[in-house]
């Protein structure tokens, strides 16, 4: 009986990010086209059978155990269970930054539901899951169902999609940014025409930009500058509200010779774009 597993918690990008709209209950409806990345967390499950319940090994820097995503994901799967589970301890490999648009903490949420359900055996599907997950955060259901999509409403609306899988510069400017805070911005663009994509989307998503750039870069200074710097190289974007920005290249190493160029006290990483999510990689090499 498999006891523990360690399973890929992989960056999102938001290729573009379009705001058409707000709803009554006040969150703004989008259309976004969302790619994987091969770079994220680690998160590793290990049942604990003599003693139940469910903890993480080590706290996540500055979020209390009770509101990590992971272990409020952990719970709300056990609640689905007919019958009594063994405990479970869950440690994670954190190198995504928070507040950085790269859905790192929803991210952690997918990878626990489809985790436990598989170490668990409950063989709950993915529509179950990921509605779930969308009561935990509006990235969760892409984690979840893991293939790169074109997302509408709140990003749950997911039509798979093929955007290439060029590698990225992704850079962190030296900000965390809220998400709240930039939705409830003056001045943000809201109203952006919804746009008709046929359901095997191939084109280009360069022709679309993300709505939250603007008003990120008048209140982030960091990111404007980073911005600068990177659209010497081609286009460079922002990735959900931030603080995040990637630029693409068609192979590693013309990424790498970017980033091997940047100034002293940028951080961030070089990752190639995967329309497969690496947790369900993972997840089917272990079937
Ligand atoms: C920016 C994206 O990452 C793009 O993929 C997502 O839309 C973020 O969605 P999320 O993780 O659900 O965002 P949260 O951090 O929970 O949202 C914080 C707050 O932002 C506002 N919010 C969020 C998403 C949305 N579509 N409209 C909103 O107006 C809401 O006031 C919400 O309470
Ligand atoms: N496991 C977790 N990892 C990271 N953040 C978490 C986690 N659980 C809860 N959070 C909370 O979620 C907030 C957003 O973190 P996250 O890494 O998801 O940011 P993000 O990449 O900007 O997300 P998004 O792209 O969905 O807006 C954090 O500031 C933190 O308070």
């Amino acid at each position: 009986m498999t006891t523990a597993i360690t399973l890929p918690s992989p960056a999102k990008l938001n290729l573009f990010l379009h705001i058409i709209g707000r709803r009554p209950d006040g969150h703004h409806e989008l259309q976004t086209l969302f790619q994987f990345l091969d770079y994220g967390d680690d998160i590793t499950l290990s049942l604990t059978p003599e003693q139940p319940g469910i903890r993480l090994e080590r706290p996540v820097n500055g979020v209390a155990d009770e509101d990590n995503l992971i272990i409020r994901a952990a719970r709300a799967l056990a609640k689905k269970a007919p019958c009594e589970l063994p405990g479970v301890t869950i440690a994670i490999t954190k190198r995504l930054p928070m507040g950085g648009g790269l859905g790192g903490g929803s991210s952690n949420a997918a990878t626990t539901l489809l985790g436990l359900n598989h170490l668990w055996k409950l063989g709950i599907g993915l529509d179950e899951l990921a509605e779930t997950g969308l009561a935990l955060g509006a990235d969760v259901p892409v984690f979840v169902r893991g293939h790169a999509a074109f997302g509408e409403g709140v990003g749950e609306k997911l039509t798979p999609a093929f955007p290439p899988e060029d590698w990225f510069v992704v850079l962190k400017p030296a900000c965390d940014i809220n998400t709240g805070k930039i939705f409830s911005a003056q001045g943000l663009t809201r109203n952006t025409p919804r746009i008709r994509i046929a359901p095997a989307f191939e084109g280009d998503a360069s022709r679309y930009r993300n709505d939250c750039e603007d008003v990120v870069r008048r209140l982030y200074p960091d990111v404007k500058q980073s911005m600068e710097w990177l659209t010497q190289f081609g286009p460079a974007r922002l990735t959900g509200t931030g603080a995040c920005i990637f630029g693409r290249f068609p192979t590693e190493s013309a990424a790498r010779i970017i980033w091997e160029s940047k100034p002293s006290g940028i951080t961030g990483f070089v990752a190639q774009g995967v329309n497969v999510s690496p947790l369900h990689q993972k997840l089917t090499e272990l079937e």
